[in-house]
């Protein structure tokens, strides 16, 4: 015990050194850009703040990298792009001449540096002579992911955080088949990443050479116009938006971000002209100046949708994120209120609207299926075997969807027909290999109006389903663990579910657990079974009323999450449980 404490001590010590030396060449770094100089001056007497910024570089997560924007290796600024860009041309190198000619597409979103961090990649890629087609301005990430297919590229690069607080941007890198890096190839470019040590002396070529000889393409309205033709085949029935659509108001919402110009236009292709975009966030900015978090998971994104939809007496209010991938929206009630509805709900709905609509028109596919995450609602599910469809669960991360995909398209064994996350992710068609919230933008609005061609609400239609399905109710928890010290809290508290696995939740038992880090599923007679995922740091409880419990770190944010998903007799039992474990579980972290 003592020994092992020392070693620990040692290594604490000779990390101490380490982050300081990183923190020491930083500043004597003549090259630094200025204001990365002078953020780094001011940080000088804040330690943590210091060792947070240097302690190790940034790690690729489930949507890349994503960090705070500032100085140090363990940030996002134009040397850590610099340096992941780096990584991505070095194994390029290594590969047939042909994928530099095919080249990297690059697509970026309204925060603070994507604009330049994009160009940045350009330019490190292009002096490895790797062509790379940089959108003229921001774009969509399921553009990006659409564009990498449709240009045959043979990657793909966003500069987003997506939702996350303005002080944050990322990195989403793209293989050719036009789905997020999953980790056996992301670990492979990540050897190639942390294999350059020197993050200023990286080679960038010069932009106005690289035009000239036509290795950096400047790309836009003719991608535009091929992902909005593809956008177009979303639609299952025209006639609705002809029909009922101009009585239908929906207001929209890109929330400061990438959403508003395809957006639009994909609502006008589908027939949908009576919206309105809410004006204050219409267009990018980089400070989301109207939202903390521009986030449609977050009922205070809704704020001014809310305020607007009142005052224009909307049917349908609908939020994207700042790279347009999620979607959430909200219901006008008889009192002229709004209901939110989750991510597990929209994906639910539509879910039911595209199975009963194949059904009906007799074209359903034998070997039809449907993709979600091991943390996304078993509604769907139940939904699914309504219709003989497969549900095939997967690992969160929309990669993991798309993996599926490829897989189905390479062995023919299952038709996709829809796959989601409850983190309000989901995608219709996959000629995108991403969750897309424009074609879920169209789709939402064609559901929204057939219920209405019937006299209902979006909102009914979940109810019809809770009738016809039980009433399904599920909720996710986040707690944000902020820095070194919240990375440890977050390892100790899945130690304590781990080394002190509790054995009821709200008087219910535990009657399997399934850890997704041995991937094993244990049963309460003690049977172990094999779970055919990888491994990831997950954890989930099924209970004996066929409630379940989740719990695991997020992979783009500081945060513990917890997934709760229960199903009762009647929507207030569904509630009342979902509170009871709720509570539960918070007295079992406390
Ligand atoms: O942030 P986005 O919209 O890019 O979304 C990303 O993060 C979500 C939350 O991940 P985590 O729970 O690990 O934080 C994932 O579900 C999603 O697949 C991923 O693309
Ligand atoms: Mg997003």
């Amino acid at each position: 015990m003592i020994k092992n404490l020392l070693i620990l001590s040692r290594e604490k010590e000779m990390a101490l050194v380490s982050w300081k030396d990183t923190y020491q060449t930083w500043l004597n770094e003549t090259s630094l850009e200025l204001s990365l100089k002078n953020e780094l001056q001011d940080m000088a007497t804040n330690e943590t703040k210091l060792e947070d910024a240097f302690y190790a570089p940034l790690s690729f997560g489930t949507a890349g990298m994503r960090g705070l924007l500032g100085p140090g290796i363990n940030r996002m600024n134009i040397y850590t792009v610099r340096q992941a860009t780096e990584g991505l041309a070095r194994f390029m190198d290594t590969l047939d001449e042909s994928v530099k000619t095919r080249g990297v597409a690059i697509s970026f979103d309204s925060r603070h540096h994507s604009q330049d961090f994009a160009h940045e990649a350009a330019h490190v890629l292009g002096a490895h002579g790797i062509k790379s087609f940089v959108f003229e301005g921001l774009r969509p990430t399921p553009e990006l992911s659409f564009t990498v297919r449709h240009l045959h590229t043979y990657a793909g690069i966003m500069i987003t955080a997506s939702h996350n607080p303005k002080e944050y941007n990322g990195y989403k890198i793209y293989g050719e088949d036009g789905g997020q890096m999953p980790p056996k190839e992301s670990d492979l470019i990540t050897s190639y990443v942390r294999k350059v040590s020197d993050l200023f002396n990286i080679q960038v070529a010069d932009e106005t050479q690289l035009m000239n000889d036509h290795t950096m393409k400047i790309i836009g309205d003719d991608v535009d116009q091929a992902y909005l033709a593809k956008v177009k085949t979303v639609t299952i029935n025209p006639k609705l938006a002809q029909e009922v659509g101009k009585d239908m108001k929906l207001v929209f919402t890109p929330l400061h971000g990438t959403g508003q110009m395809l957006g639009e236009k994909a609502l006008q292709n589908a027939g949908f002209t009576n919206y309105e975009i809410v004006p204050e966030q219409a267009q990018p900015d980089p400070d989301f100046s109207t939202v903390t978090k521009p986030n449609p998971e977050d009922p205070a994104a809704f704020t001014l949708a809310i305020e607007l939809g009142k005052k224009v007496n909307a049917d349908v209010l609908v939020a994207v994120d700042p790279d347009a991938d999620r979607l959430g929206t909200a219901v006008r009630q008889p009192n002229g209120e709004y209901q939110l509805l989750t991510g597990n709900q929209i994906a639910s709905v539509l879910l039911h609207y595209i199975l009963e609509a194949h059904k009906q028109a007799g074209d359903l596919p034998v070997n039809a299926a449907v993709v979600k995450s091991i943390v996304s609602t078993e509604f769907a599910t139940k939904i699914a075997q309504s219709y003989n469809v497969a549900m095939i669960n997967v690992l969160t991360g929309f990669k993991y969807i798309a993996q599926k995909i490829e897989q189905f398209e390479a062995t023919g064994e299952h038709s996709y027909m829809f796959g989601f996350e409850e983190s309000y992710g989901y995608l219709i068609k996959p000629f995108v290999h991403d969750k897309d919230a424009i074609q879920s933008l169209v789709l939402l609005a064609e559901v929204a109006a057939y219920y209405r061609s019937q006299g209902k609400t979006l909102y009914d239609g979940l109810q019809e389903l809770f009738q016809e399905y039980g009433y399904f109710r599920e909720k996710t928890i986040s707690q944000t663990y902020a820095g070194i010290d919240g990375a440890d809290q977050i390892k100790a508290l899945m130690k304590k579910f781990r080394e002190e696995a509790p054995t009821h939740f709200a008087g219910h038992a535990i009657v399997a657990t399934e850890d997704f880090s041995t991937q094993t599923k244990t049963t309460s007679d003690g049977k172990i079974v094999k779970i055919d995922l990888p491994v990831a740091n997950v954890l989930k409880y099924l209970l004996d009323d066929e409630t379940w419990i989740a719990i695991r770190p997020s992979g783009t944010e500081p945060k513990l999450k917890f997934y709760i998903g229960t199903n009762a007799e009647s929507l207030e039992l569904a509630n009342q449980k979902l509170a009871d474990f709720e509570t539960a579980l918070n007295e079992f972290i406390a």
